[in-house]
C-alpha cells in the first residue's frame, strides 16, 4: 500500500528498507515482496504520480523537468569545460523516480559494456551471458499504437514479450522519418541503417527507430508497472513524502564490518513553530513573526538489509551524511567519519546534450511540431486526442529516429588517447532527430519551423563528483560532472557536429532544411569555432552514473562489492545508477532495470 504519513506505519521494523522508489527501488520492492513472508518498506521523498496525466503522455516528458515539483531541482557547479556555465541537472522526485520523468528512450547497453563490468568486478555474472536473461523478465514488447507494420524495424530475438515494462516503436509517423531513412541509403557508408539498437550482442552502430518505455501510447514507468503489480500485497508499504537523511550504525560484526540497519527520515507532517518578536528603533517599531516548520525525524530498522536506491546524486549524499566517505571531507563538515572511503561521490560520469538546431523552409514549417509546442490551442487539441484514444503526436517521445556512431579508428584523437568505449560495437556518440525546436529550458522561437539533431557524447572520459555542501541533509549537494574536460571528449563532440552537418546536407534534406539556427552554430566553420559552439551550448542528457562504483572485492577503490554490499559494512547495499563503474553505452534506465533485476536475485539468494 502507499501511505503518506509516518504515523500510518504499523511497525518500525521491516525485513528490508529501500531508500528511493525510483527506477531501481521499485523493481526491488516488487521482486522481494513476491515472497509473502518478506516485509518491505520503501521510503520516497517525492509524491504520488497517479493524478498527473502529463507524466503519462510521452511527448510531454520534456515539460516534467527541470525546476518543477517532480524534480530535485539541482544545478551543476560552474563547468570549466563549458565556459563556466551553470545549468539545471534534473532528477526525478516522484514515485518511479527517473522512469516517471525521463524521455522514455529504452535500451540496455552492449554486451561489451556488461562484459567489462564482469571483468572489472571479478564477477562474470555481471557479463552479458548472464545479464541477458533478465530481458524477458523485464520487458514486454508491444505493437505501436498506430498498428503499422514493424517488420525490419526491430529484431524480435533481442526482446522480451511477457515481462513487466512495456516497450514499443514510435506510434505516430512523422514526415522527417522517411527523410532520415533516405539518408541511410544516400550516405550509407557513414550512416548505415540499423534494424535494432536495444543493445546486447547486436551492434548499436547505425541509424534506426527509437524504442520507448511506453505501451498503448502511455508511459510505462517502474511505478505504473513494477509497483502496480505489487501494490496490493500486504507485505509492501511505500511511504511517500519521506526524505531520508541518513543511515545509522547499529553495531558491528565479529569480522569488523560496521552494521547499518537503521534509517532516519523526515516525513512531511511537520509542526509549525511560531516565534514572535518586537524590534524597536528610535523612530519605528516592527513586529516580526518567524514561522519554522519542524519535521520530526523518524527511525525505522531493517531486520535484514537497508538498500539505497536514491540515484547517482542522493545515494552518495546519504552515504556521506552517514559518515561513509572521504574522512577529510567529512571532518571538514563536522560529520563523524565511520568508514573512510574516498571513492564515495567521485567517478561521476555523464553523457552530454548538444541541440544542433536547423531552420526548416517555410513550405515545410507546418510539418514540424513547433506549432504544437508554441500554440496552447494546438497542444490542447492533441491532449484531447490522446485522452480520447491514446493516438496522435503525443504518443511519441522527443524523436522517432536516432543513431549511434564511432569516431573513425584512424582519427588523430587515438594517437594520444586510448579508446574508452568497451568494444567495437559500442558507440562514441549518438544523434537524435527531433522534428521541432528542442533545447531544454529554452522556449521555441515565436515563428518558424525547426529540425533539431541532438548530439550526445556517449563514452566520456571526464569524471566528476558529488560532494556535500554542508552537514545539513536539506542542502543541495555540490554536483560537478566536469563535462568536456578532456581532449578526447571535446574531439568526439567536434566530430559529432561535423558528422551531423554532413547528415543534414544529404539530398534527402535539400528541400527541407534552410539554414543552421543561431549565430554560434552558423559561425562553427573551423575546428576552433566548432569547439566554441560546443562549449557554449552543451548541457546534460541526464544520465549520471558511477558515484558509488562497483569494484572487485580486493580492489583498493570503489564503493560496493560485486554483490552490491557497501565495502566495510554489513546490512547495507546500493542498487541504482551509482554503482556502474563505467557509464553504459546507452540511455541508462534500461541498464538500471537489468541491474535491479539481478540485484533482486542476489538479495534473495542471500536470504
Ligand atoms: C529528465 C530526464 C530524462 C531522462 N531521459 C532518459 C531516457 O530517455 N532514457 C533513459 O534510459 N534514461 C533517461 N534518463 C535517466 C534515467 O531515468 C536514470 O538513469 C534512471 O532513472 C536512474 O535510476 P535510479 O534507480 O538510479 O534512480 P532514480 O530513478 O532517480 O530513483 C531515485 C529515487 O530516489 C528518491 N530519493 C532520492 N533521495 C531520497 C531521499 N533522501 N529520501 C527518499 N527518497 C529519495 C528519488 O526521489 C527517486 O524517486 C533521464 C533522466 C532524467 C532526469
Amino acid at each position: 500500500i502507499i501511505i503518506t504519513q509516518p504515523t500510518q506505519l504499523t511497525s518500525n521494523t521491516f525485513d528490508y528498507v529501500i531508500v528511493g522508489a525510483g527506477t531501481a527501488g521499485l523493481v526491488l520492492a516488487s521482486r522481494l515482496t513476491e515472497d509473502a513472508n518478506i516485509t518491505v518498506l520503501v521510503l520516497e521523498a517525492g509524491g504520488n504520480n497517479a493524478d498527473n496525466s502529463d507524466i503519462a503522455i510521452p511527448f510531454l516528458a520534456q515539460t516534467l523537468t527541470p525546476n518543477t515539483n517532480l524534480d530535485w531541482n539541482y544545478t551543476v557547479t560552474p563547468q570549466a569545460g563549458l565556459n563556466n556555465r551553470i545549468f539545471a541537472y534534473p532528477q526525478g522526485r516522484v514515485l518511479g523516480g527517473g522512469s516517471s520523468v525521463n524521455y522514455l528512450i529504452h535500451q540496455y547497453g552492449t554486451d561489451e559494456d556488461w562484459d567489462r563490468f564482469g571483468t572489472l568486478s571479478g564477477d562474470p555474472q555481471w557479463g552479458w551471458g548472464h545479464m541477458q536473461k533478465f530481458i524477458p523478465r523485464h520487458e514486454k514488447f508491444v505493437p505501436p499504437v498506430d498498428g503499422h507494420n514493424t517488420t525490419g524495424q526491430f529484431i524480435p530475438s533481442l526482446h522480451g514479450f511477457n515481462g513487466v515494462v512495456s516497450v514499443s516503436l514510435p506510434g505516430n509517423n512523422q514526415s522527417v522519418d522517411s527523410r532520415v531513412l533516405a539518408v541511410t541509403s544516400q550516405l550509407e557508408s557513414q550512416f548505415p541503417f540499423n534494424e535494432d539498437m536495444s543493445g546486447g550482442n547486436h551492434s548499436l552502430l547505425g541509424i534506426g527507430f527509437m524504442q520507448s518505455s511506453a505501451g498503448g501510447g502511455t508511459r510505462s514507468s517502474s511505478s505504473t508497472t513494477y509497483l502496480a503489480r505489487a501494490n496490493k500485497r500486504p507485505n509492501l508499504t511505500v511511504l511517500i513524502n519521506a526524505v531520508v537523511t541518513k543511515v545509522i550504525q547499529t553495531g558491528s560484526t565479529s569480522s569488523g564490518l560496521k552494521s547499518f540497519r537503521s534509517v532516519q527520515f523526515t516525513g512531511s507532517s511537520g509542526t509549525t513553530v511560531s516565534l514572535t518578536g518586537k524590534y524597536t528603533s528610535s523612530n519605528a517599531s516592527i513586529q516580526i513573526l518567524i514561522e519554522v516548520k519542524v519535521n520530526p525525524s523518524v527511525i525505522v530498522t531493517a531486520l535484514r538489509e537497508v538498500i539505497l536506491s536514491a540515484g547517482a546524486f542522493n545515494t552518495p549524499q546519504i552515504l556521506q551524511l552517514s559518515g561513509i566517505g572521504d574522512s577529510a571531507d567529512l571532518q571538514a563538515l563536522k560529520i563523524n567519519p565511520i568508514i573512510d572511503n574516498p571513492s564515495v561521490g567521485v567517478n561521476l560520469s555523464d553523457q552530454t546534450f548538444l541541440p544542433n538546431i536547423f531552420t526548416v523552409v517555410p513550405a515545410h514549417e507546418n510539418r514540424t511540431f513547433d506549432h504544437v509546442v508554441r500554440d496552447p490551442n494546438q497542444l490542447n487539441a492533441r491532449i484531447a486526442q490522446w485522452q480520447a484514444n491514446k493516438t496522435g503526436t503525443l504518443v511519441n517521445n522527443i524523436a522517432n529516429n536516432f543513431g549511434f556512431l564511432r569516431v573513425p579508428s584512424n582519427d588523430s584523437v587515438f594517437k594520444t588517447n586510448s579508446d574508452p568505449a568497451p568494444g567495437p560495437k559500442s558507440p562514441h556518440w549518438e544523434m537524435l532527430v527531433s522534428n521541432y525546436f528542442l533545447s531544454p529550458g529554452v522556449p521555441v522561437p515565436p515563428t518558424g519551423g525547426f529540425l533539431t539533431i541532438v548530439t550526445v557524447l556517449i563514452s566520456p572520459t571526464s569524471r566528476g563528483s558529488v560532494k556535500l555542501r554542508s552537514n545539513n541533509p536539506f542542502d543541495k549537494p555540490l554536483i560537478d560532472p566536469s563535462f568536456l574536460q578532456t581532449d578526447f571528449d571535446i574531439a568526439v563532440m567536434r566530430d559529432s557536429v561535423k558528422s551531423i552537418l554532413s547528415f543534414a546536407a544529404a539530398p534527402a534534406f535539400s528541400d527541407y532544411i534552410s539554414d543552421r539556427f543561431g549565430s554560434a552554430f552558423q559561425q562553427a566553420v573551423t575546428d576552433a569555432k566548432i569547439d566554441d559552439y560546443v562549449r557554449s551550448l552543451t548541457t546534460t542528457i541526464f544520465h549520471p552514473c558511477g558515484t558509488a562504483a562497483m569494484s572487485s572485492v580486493s580492489a583498493n577503490f570503489g564503493v560496493v562489492n560485486p554483490d552490491l554490499t557497501v565495502k566495510g559494512t554489513d546490512g547495507l547495499r546500493i542498487v541504482d545508477a551509482s554503482v556502474f563503474p563505467y557509464i553504459p553505452s546507452a540511455h541508462t534506465h534500461g541498464p538500471v532495470y537489468l541491474l535491479a533485476e539481478r540485484a533482486s536475485e542476489i538479495i534473495q539468494a542471500a536470504q
